[in-house]
């Protein structure tokens, strides 16, 4: 349905009548207009300034009337006036609960709104013309499976596989829960009349990740107009965002810009080149290192404790690799699960619940695990907390090594003329980045395992190990 109504232009309309159209629901700008910036017009519309902006001395640059911000609770208001809206949020439950449930459903409404086949559904709303200025972002959940495969050995290539699995799971909620509904039914899924597909469900997706921005005291919301601002980090943000008292949004000046200068904000200056990619569709130019990568980590098949290792974990199966200030740091909590098992001190036991059922609990020596994340501070405190961290070293080396080796092996393919230009340049500069970061990630290890080597703590564990061999030898 969305795709249609672009093509179509039911569901498009161009930048330059943003703001008559802010205006008209009280947006108030101070210096600013939209539209492309000459030169990068890659970046798709930009925020820019009309004259010569001086920091400390501006009102704010954009203010967005509070009812006019796309959050779950104006969502609520809006379902109040909205009967069609609240028996879909209704339908779906708690996931019609959740700021991205509650917005992607949003904004499929306004679509339906819009579309000149479906007649009185939904309540036009403001909200229903700004979703017409909103573009398709080609995020990599539209990539094709070969301009996919480019992102071999890289950490993008499992996140949008398991986005694409949820994304499908979350599609196919929002139908059962929704195909009894008449209307519904007729307009949504019916395999004639129907008009909505999976791609919708991507499509809306891809407008609130690439979109969203987190207010304090509002959370996550859709801010229109200053979901106009492109990112830029570090030095270059000119510009951040906030609310007001009475809980309207504002753009507000950080540093001087020259007229026909971009109005920059940041979306997370600690955001690594993969998640760049996956929420956003693009690098920052002059991004010079990956940031932060996560590679996940498999227990290995001959670990007996296994199976209920994999069934009481509750962390994210792997660990993450940061660069701050030019040295890699590293941080886990299910790592420490991998590494100990029933000599150290690690056990499970089957314990009944109150519903009758059974469940398996975990437990270091005499604590409970109740959360993956607490082995961390039992282990810290052992005698043999170096032995721990050695081996958790050298698994997490072992995992760079091999993320190394796929790299290697798929090497800088030419694109072939399937693929499009966008997709191959951000998989490539991705490919090079991640390279770049693991192989000083892999000299970090390395110099953190000669170090832990060297401790006391190891060195007598292993001397004892060996005395051990010797004896079961003789
Ligand atoms: C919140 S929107 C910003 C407005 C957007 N340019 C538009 O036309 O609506 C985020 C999107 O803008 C683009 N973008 C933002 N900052 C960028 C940058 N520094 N370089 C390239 N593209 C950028 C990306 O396509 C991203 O998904």
């Amino acid at each position: 349905m969305i795709g249609l109504g672009r093509v179509d232009g039911w569901l498009k309309r161009p930048v330059e009548e943003l703001s008559a159209w802010a205006a008209f629901h009280g947006v108030t700008f101070n210096g600013v207009k939209f539209g492309p910036l000459p030169g990068f017009e890659e970046r798709g519309s930009a925020v820019v300034a009309t004259r010569d902006l001086t920091a400390n001395r501006e009102e704010p640059l954009i203010l967005v009337p509070r009812e006019l911000i796309l959050s779950r609770q104006n969502i609520e208001v809006f379902a109040k006036a909205d009967k069609h809206l609240r028996e879909v949020l209704d339908a779906v439950g708690d996931f019609g609960r959740t700021t991205r449930g509650a917005v992607l459903i949003f904004l499929l409404m306004q679509a339906t709104i819009s579309c000149p086949d479906i007649q009185e559904i939904g309540v036009l709303n403001p909200l229903t013309e700004y979703v017409k200025f909103l573009p398709d972002e080609l995020l990599p959940t539209f990539w094709t499976e070969e301009e996919l495969e480019f992102l071999t050995g890289t950490t993008l290539r499992p996140a949008v596989r398991a986005k694409f699995n949820s994304l499908l799971r979350e599609f196919e909620t929002v139908r059962s829960a929704t195909e009894n509904i008449g209307w519904c039914q007729r307009y949504w899924w019916d395999d004639d009349t129907g008009l909505l597909s999976f791609a919708d469900w991507m499509r809306a997706d891809a407008m609130y990740r690439s979109r969203a921005l987190e207010f304090p005291g509002l959370g996550d919301c859709m801010m229109p107009c200053i979901d106009f601002a492109n990112h830029a980090s570090g030095d270059a943000t000119r510009a951040y965002y906030e609310t007001d008292g009475d809980g309207n949004g504002m753009l507000l000046l950080r540093k001087d810009i020259p007229a026909g200068g971009e109005v920059t904000i940041t979306y997370g200056d600690e955001k690594g080149a993969c998640e760049s990619i996956f929420s956003y569709g693009f690098i920052e130019d002059g991004l010079d290192s990956a940031r932060a990568m996560f590679l996940d980590l498999q227990i290995p098949d001959d670990d007996p404790l296994r199976p209920a290792k994999l069934a009481v974990n509750t962390a994210a199966p792997g660990f993450r690799l940061s660069d701050k200030q030019g040295k890699i740091e590293w941080d886990t909590d299910y790592v420490w699960l991998v590494v100990v098992n029933e000599e150290d001190g690690l056990d499970f036991k089957l314990k009944q619940t109150i519903d009758g059922g059974r469940e398996v609990q975990s437990l270091w020596k005499e604590h409970e695990l109740t959360e993956t994340g607490k082995l961390r501070q039992y282990l810290e405190q052992e005698a043999l907390w170096d032995v721990y961290r050695l081996r958790a070293v050298v698994l997490m080396q072992n995992r760079v090594d091999a993320q190394l080796e796929t790299l290697h092996a798929f090497g800088n393919p030419p694109r072939s003329r399937s693929v499009r230009e966008g997709p191959w340049r951000l998989a490539e500069r991705l490919r090079s980045l991640e390279l770049a970061m693991l192989e000083r990630a892999k000299t970090e290890f390395e110099e953190q395992k000669l170090a832990l080597l060297d401790s006391e703590s190891v060195r007598s564990y292993l001397r004892l190990a060996d005395e051990q061999e010797q004896e079961d030898f003789t």
